[in-house]
């Protein structure tokens, strides 16, 4: 039903799994002997946060904050609003951030300053998807598990104007979805 909106599958559901490992991995060997406090970026980071979680072997804490910058268009409107703010202090402590996306940069540059000026330890930053063609600020990544080209991609938490969030894979989105 869905898939008649994707023009195509750009990665598959096992390519996303096994590169989540690989990742967890990673995060595991460099914080075993910390204590990380995973900040997921609602909505769109939460299947990727519930994956990569379990594939992380150290002691860590999760909480979430909700930014919006999207609302319904494919273009950032450049104004990043907190709908909902951590629960736990960051000061003192080694944060990553886990995010689904990268594009324009707003969202985690926005995001790494508010934690600096709340007086973090450490600020990493693990995304799933990078999209180094929207570049607005410069922004990058600890962690990046794909590339993805200039074109609006959904899935695995990502959305249209709030839809196919719940795809299994990521996919680009059909231009005569969102152009008429
Ligand atoms: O690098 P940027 O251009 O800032 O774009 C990336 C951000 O935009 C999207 O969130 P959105 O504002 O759509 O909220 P959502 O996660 O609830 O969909 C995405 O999930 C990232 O958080
Ligand atoms: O390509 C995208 N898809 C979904 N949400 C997004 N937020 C920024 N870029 C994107
Ligand atoms: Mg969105």
């Amino acid at each position: 039903m869905l898939q008649k909106d994707i023009e195509e599958v750009l990665i598959s559901e096992e390519q996303l799994q096994e590169k989540i490992k690989g990742l967890g991995e990673q995060i595991s060997a460099d914080y075993q002997d910390k204590f990380p406090l995973l900040v997921g970026v609602l909505k769109g980071a939460m299947p990727f946060m519930a994956d990569l979680m379990k594939r992380i072997d150290a002691y860590l804490e999760i909480d979430f904050m909700d930014v919006t910058s999207y609302g319904n268009a494919t273009v950032s409107s450049g104004e990043v609003k907190i709908v909902k703010d951590l629960n736990t202090s960051v000061e003192g402590r080694d944060i990553i951030i886990v995010e689904d996306i990268i594009d324009s940069g707003l969202t985690l540059s926005y995001l790494v300053d508010l934690f600096k000026y709340r007086k973090a330890k450490s600020i990493k930053i693990i995304t799933l998807l990078d999209k180094p063609s929207g570049r607005k600020v410069e922004l990058n990544a600890d962690y990046v598990g794909f590339d993805v080209p200039d074109a609006f991609v959904v899935g695995y938490g990502l959305d249209y104007a709030e839809r196919y969030r719940n795809l299994p894979y990521i996919g680009v989105l059909k231009k005569s979805v969102y152009s008429f």
